[in-house]
């Protein structure tokens, strides 16, 4: 036989093959009818387990794991196929909906905003992008950010999520579990670096700089050059800033913004300071409730999945059958428990679409922690 010959056999079993799969998801659809009638859970592991020896034991040796494989697929398909069905009556696609309808209104110009640090912070300077009219609320930790949000005392707050040299702000992902609150927009801000220190100071009378943990990392490459100097963490570049202005030192500098050189009347030893010049810090402004400003295209959620081999390749593989980017995946320990991990995923996808609304809609009814935590668009 020929390649054609061979080919055509082929084709026909295919042909049964669909005709088979769309039979059995007909018979798919008619036992998620009766399991949302009768309250049943869509997993039910003693069955596939039961589906699965049988297969085994049909297939042959010689066959047995690539059926098994093939079953365990079939039922990833069903059940996906049955947490779509389910997403008609689910709470998270009817807030996805009232939220995209309700705001065909604009991102505000004017609005209350929790800001971690103090005056000239980078946060600040995020924050003034974002919002011609902000009224700024300066908070000590990124904590006090979020419940200034949660309790409605601000309406939004500005976090650092990321930076391009330093990578993730890890502090703000570990809170991101304990408190309640929605994406409504992300920011890309330009990050240079300068070393600041009082009016006629010089650099050789440097003895210690201060400076925010992630700025000294952005600028590691300065620091190690000069090894001399002693390097203090700060918890924040603007308050380390002020903190130099009000000393009477003369051999101290802060790692700051060109910014907060002008506010608190230092001086620029020496500017761009960081590792290199394409150095940006990605902030997210978050709300209480959730709102989807008309242009959203991304989207962020958090989950924990079963300790079990395949769980996150299963995942990935539902983002990659719907086409979607993942533009960020990151993983926490979760406090408290012995190697359990949570993941923070953001991807590119049109909530506007419904096979977005069903994908996150069967996430949410087949893991045992989901949370969709907004749609947004970025700013760059
Ligand atoms: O038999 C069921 O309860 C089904 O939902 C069908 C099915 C399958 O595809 O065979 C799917 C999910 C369950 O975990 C077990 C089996």
């Amino acid at each position: 036989m020929d390649i054609k010959e061979l080919r055509e056999e082929l084709s026909q079993i295919d042909l049964e093959l669909v005709q088979l799969f769309t039979k059995r998801m007909d018979a798919i659809a008619r036992i998620s009818k009766y399991k949302i009638q009768n309250n049943f859970p869509v997993l039910d592991n003693e069955r596939e387990r039961e589906v699965l020896n049988r297969v085994a034991e049909i297939s042959g040796e010689k066959m047995e794991t690539y059926a098994k494989r093939l079953f365990n697929t079939l039922f990833d398909l069903s059940k996906s196929y049955q947490n779509q069905l389910l997403s008609h009556n689910s709470q998270l696609a009817q807030d996805i909906k009232a939220a995209t309808c309700e705001l065909a209104r604009q991102f505000p110009s004017k609005a209350n905003v929790a800001c971690q640090g103090t005056e000239g912070s980078y946060s600040q300077q995020a924050c003034e992008k974002l919002f011609s009219l902000p009224t700024l609320m300066f908070f000590n930790d990124f904590e006090s950010v979020f419940q200034a949000v949660e309790k409605g005392m601000c309406e939004y707050g500005l976090l650092p999520v990321e930076n391009s040299l330093a990578g993730t702000v890890i502090a703000v992902y570990d809170l991101m579990e304990k408190h309640k609150f929605h994406i409504v927009r992300s920011i890309r801000l330009r990050i240079n670096h300068a070393l600041l220190a009082k009016k006629s100071v010089v650099f050789d009378d440097i003895k210690e700089i201060v400076s925010h943990e992630q700025a000294i990392g952005q600028c590691s490459e300065f620091l190690k050059a000069n090894p001399q100097i002693k390097v203090t963490l700060f918890s924040n570049t603007a308050a380390a800033a002020k903190y130099v202005a009000e000393s009477s030192r003369s051999d101290l500098a802060a790692i700051s913004s060109e910014t907060c050189a002008e506010l608190y009347d230092l001086d620029i030893l020496t500017n761009n300071v960081q590792n290199r010049d394409n150095n940006y810090t990605r902030f997210i402004c978050i709300s209480k409730d959730m709102k989807i400003y008309p242009g959203a295209n991304k989207i962020s959620i958090l989950l924990s999945l079963p300790h079990k081999p395949g769980s996150l390749c299963t995942l990935l593989s539902k983002f990659s059958s719907l086409g979607l980017n993942l533009t960020k995946l990151e993983s926490r320990p979760v406090i408290g428990k012995d190697f359990e991990f949570m993941f923070y995923f953001d991807f590119d996808a049109s909530i506007y679409l419904t096979e977005t609304v069903n994908l996150l809609c069967e996430l949410e009814n087949s893991l045992s922690k989901f949370i969709f935590l907004g749609s947004y668009s970025e700013i760059f």
